[in-house]
């Protein structure tokens, strides 16, 4: 099976001729070998340009490569810019499964003997139907949660089987990889496919989904800048999730959006000050923020609101790189690229080893040129690509949680300018960034922190007088010990240093008397040095007086 299937990859690669986009010199002779091997597989699309050739082979591939290609059309640092432009337009539009295998999965999973136990209304068939999950509208029942419009999203049967040994033949094709091509350390093929495994396999699991979807519910309770739909954990599982069904116009419909009277700049502001807000006061962000999952409220025009769906894929930031990501933008926007490089070592992103002032040339060599546009037409994201693409040559580590961030603030970013072709973000997010910098270092910090602080040291405070005296004790004892100890070695000191003195008085005592004696000279002499030595010799035996 996987050999077969192996084959068919194999075969898809050559037909779109992907082998050719591999330079020559970097082929090594094996897999030369190999393609002459199959030499009844020819390219049939030389007529395209390789991009595209690219994205036709994922898409005849299926789910696990279009999603593959999906994501390393947001690696700009991998590849060539207009094979990233090619990958971003794969779609995974497949055929949906029969809407009546979707009812028993839903049945077997909630343990339902009927579908209309739990729903008075089910419609079989399904409202979209994407390479990982089928979604189809339903209606809760009446006496359980006042008969809500829902949404049930349920994986596709056997879809994990096929994953599963897909991304095994993955694995092995990226050790080939990293084994064979020259340029295999810096691409870290291995490191790509495994971070795409987690992220293929967290978007399987819809418990996971679901949790992610109270949690910025949650973060955006009674906000008039997002809203997150409620899920129904009573009727969601590993495989199926109940959602409360919104009522929005896709993002994407902008001629829908001008009819309505929707204010553009504002719902184009509004997006960029979710994103900060996520990003930097909760440390929580929905990183799948592609057009076909945000809509916009009916409701308001004028204060529009958004509605957010599909939350498989979510980012979190720690403390310190929240603040570092700050300090950075702000840095870089005064143009203070001394600053930048300083931070990039701070923070830890590149080795301590690495010279700063090498390092900040390398930046400003990136990044004045970005300065010669006007300050509305830079792109935050492409700032950040520039940024680590230039701190990689640095040796800066891939750091997952910021590729995450770097591509939902290119989606974003390209959102808003579609919405507001003249949406400034410098402007939208700068007095943002600065009261999250002045609460984060101000007077305000400190008294957050002892405020934070406070609970633990209520806590503590009794254990003090006891901890105090455990301290102080083994305190004394440890004084004592370490006197014990140094009284100790001066004694061994002055133990060597004695039998030394008296070793040598012996050997010279020794040898002296030798030469009388042998030399025949005054016995009287000879008698004495005899003596002379003896007494050395056992002086050197015996022990010196102790030492204070
Ligand atoms: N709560 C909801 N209310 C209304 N429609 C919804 C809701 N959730 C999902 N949908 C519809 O179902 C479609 C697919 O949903 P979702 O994006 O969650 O699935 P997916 O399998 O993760 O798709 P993809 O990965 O391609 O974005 C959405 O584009 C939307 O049209």
């Amino acid at each position: 099976m996987r050999i077969k299937r192996l084959y068919q990859i194999t075969r898809t690669f050559l037909h779109y001729g992907l082998n050719e986009l591999i330079p020559a010199k970097w082929m090594p002779w094996s897999v030369r070998f190999a393609r002459c091997t199959l030499f009844w597989i020819r390219n049939k699309h030389t007529d395209l340009p390789p991009g595209v050739r690219l994205r036709l082979a994922l898409e005849s591939l299926g789910p696990v490569w279009i999603k593959f290609g999906q994501m390393l059309s947001t690696r700009r640092d991998l590849l060539p810019p207009d094979i990233a432009l090619e990958l971003a337009k794969l779609q995974d539009k497949v055929k949906p499964f029969s809407g009546e295998r979707a009812q028993q999965l839903i049945e077997a999973s909630l343990g339902l003997t009927s579908i209309h136990d739990a729903f008075d209304e089910f419609s079989v068939t399904p409202l979209a139907s994407a390479s990982i999950a089928q979604v189809h509208t339903a209606r809760l029942k009446s006496d359980d949660n006042d008969g809500a419009d829902v949404v049930i999203k349920v994986i596709r049967p056997d879809i994990r089987k096929a994953i599963d040994a897909d991304l095994r033949l993955m694995e092995t094709l990226a050790a080939v990889l990293a084994k064979h091509l020259p340029d295999g350390r810096r691409l870290k093929p291995r490191e790509v496919v495994r971070e795409y495994q987690k992220t293929l396999l967290d978007e399987l699991d819809l418990a996971r989904e679901a949790a992610n979807a109270i949690q910025l519910r949650r973060n955006f309770e009674d906000s008039p800048l997002l809203y997150i739909p409620e899920v129904y954990s009573d009727y969601s599982r590993h495989n199926v999730m109940v959602m409360e069904r919104i009522d929005g116009i896709p993002v994407s419909d902008i001629d829908t959006l001008m009819a309505m009277g929707v204010d553009m700049k504002k719902l184009a502001e509004r997006g960029v000050e979710v994103f900060f807000t996520q990003v930097f006061r909760d440390s929580f962000f929905h990183a799948d923020m592609h057009p076909g999952n945000i809509f916009v409220s009916r409701k308001n025009p004028k204060e529009p609101q958004y509605l957010g769906i599909d939350f498989g894929i979510v980012g979190t930031l720690n403390r310190e790189d929240k603040r570092y990501l700050a300090e950075n933008f702000l840095a870089f926007f005064n143009r203070d690229y001394r600053k930048v490089a300083e931070l990039h070592v701070d923070s830890g992103w590149v080795p301590a080893h690495i010279n700063v002032e090498d390092f900040e040339s390398a930046i400003r060599t990136v990044c004045e040129p970005i300065f010669n546009k006007p300050l509305a037409d830079i792109s935050f994201g492409h700032v950040l690509v520039n940024l680590f693409n230039t701190a990689r040559r640095f040796e800066m580590e891939v750091q997952p949680q910021l590729v995450l961030l770097q591509k939902t603030l290119l989606y974003v970013e390209g959102l808003g300018r579609t919405l507001y072709p003249q949406l400034d973000l410098w402007q939208t997010a700068k007095p943002f960034l600065e009261r999250w910098m002045k609460e984060q270092l101000g007077w305000r910090a400190v008294v957050r922190s002892v405020r934070e602080q406070a609970p633990y040291w209520a806590e503590k405070m009794p254990e003090m007088p006891s901890l105090l005296y455990d301290y102080l004790q083994t305190h004394k004892h440890q004084v004592t010990r370490q006197e014990l100890a140094a009284q100790a070695m001066l004694q061994v000191q002055s133990t060597l240093a004695w039998r030394l003195w008296w070793g040598l008085a012996s050997a010279g005592g020794l040898i002296s008397t030798t030469l009388l004696w042998v030399t025949d000279q005054n016995h009287w002499l000879t008698l004495t040095g005899a003596i002379v030595t003896v007494t050395s010799i056992m002086m050197s035996w015996r022990k010196p007086a102790q030492t204070r």
